[in-house]
């Protein structure tokens, strides 16, 4: 589903990704993770081809530096980090446009996009906020309109920049749980995270960025303790719990003082 073969990043003189080669199939719920910096971002800049880049990003069996841009959003749907807040459209409006990547030049939506537009509002649980003006909705709300636009787009690769940054607990579960079930309906899933226990929970794939590498593996794999100690340079622990029969890993903060406190 998605290829990427030698792909270098490079930001004037500095270097953020170099020489990363990789295959995810379709059907994957995929957790990258990395250090603030690391090129997390600049990783989706590249598969959406709005960065210069040195490689090669196939989806779907075609090169995306060929793809026009609408034919691109057809296959890639991305949720950023920070979404500008248009204040004149309404939450219903804001979610229906992502449906006119799959249109023609110039077609208006039809009764088929307002169906599709409204099952992603009622599947994010937030078809109550359809009259609101997206501009007047809290971030955390704002957020999961960007998560349900993304899934009236009805690409069949999502690229997620931190989609549960701002979300309560109950809404971040939502967002992981929907993910993992539209990896299962064939989609393939990408976001980043600063959360551990979300990879280690919820992932079937784990990218982990590092010095400008890619790592691909399983979470129980990849995620032990020395390695998550390694990449966030703070001392962690992967401890199993067996939590109503399963066995599930999470992932704790393992220093016993807080030394550059002390040293305050
Ligand atoms: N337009 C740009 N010009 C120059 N440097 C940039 C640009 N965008 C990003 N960078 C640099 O590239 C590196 C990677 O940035 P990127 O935003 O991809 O990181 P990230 O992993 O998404 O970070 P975070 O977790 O903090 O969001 C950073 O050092 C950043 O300062």
């Amino acid at each position: 589903m998605l290829r990427v073969t030698n792909l270098n990043v490079h930001y004037a003189q500095k270097l953020v990704l170099q020489q990363l080669n990789f295959t995810l199939p379709a059907g994957q719920s995929v957790c990258l993770l990395g250090q603030n910096g690391a090129g997390k971002t600049t990783f989706f800049r590249a598969i959406l081809n709005t960065i210069a880049y040195q490689g090669k990003i196939v989806i779907a069996g075609q090169n995306t530096k060929k793809l026009p841009r609408a034919a691109l959003a057809k296959k890639v749907a991305y949720i950023p980090q920070n979404h500008e807040a248009p204040a004149n459209f309404s939450v219903f409006e804001m979610v229906l446009m992502g449906t006119t990547a799959n249109l023609k030049p110039f077609q208006q939506p039809g009764k088929a996009e307002e169906k599709r537009a409204l099952a992603a509002l009622e599947r994010l649980g937030i078809r109550y906020l359809q009259h609101d003006y997206f501009g007047e909705i809290s971030g955390g709300e704002q957020q999961l309109v960007t998560v349900a636009r993304s899934v009236a787009q009805n690409s069949r690769v999502i690229l997620m920049d931190e989609p549960c940054a701002n979300l309560d607990f109950g809404n971040q579960m939502m967002v992981l749980e929907m993910a993992r079930e539209l990896a299962r309906q064939g989609f393939l899933i990408i976001q980043s995270t600063h959360e551990p226990n979300h990879a280690l929970n919820y992932a079937d794939q784990i990218l982990l960025l590092e010095k400008q590498r890619m790592t691909v593996g399983k979470p129980d794999k990849l995620l032990t303790s020395q390695r998550l100690s390694r990449l966030y340079h703070y001392p962690v622990k992967v401890v199993t719990v067996n939590v109503d029969g399963q066995q599930k890993r999470f992932c704790i903060a393992a220093r016993k003082e807080l030394k550059h406190v002390a040293n305050l």
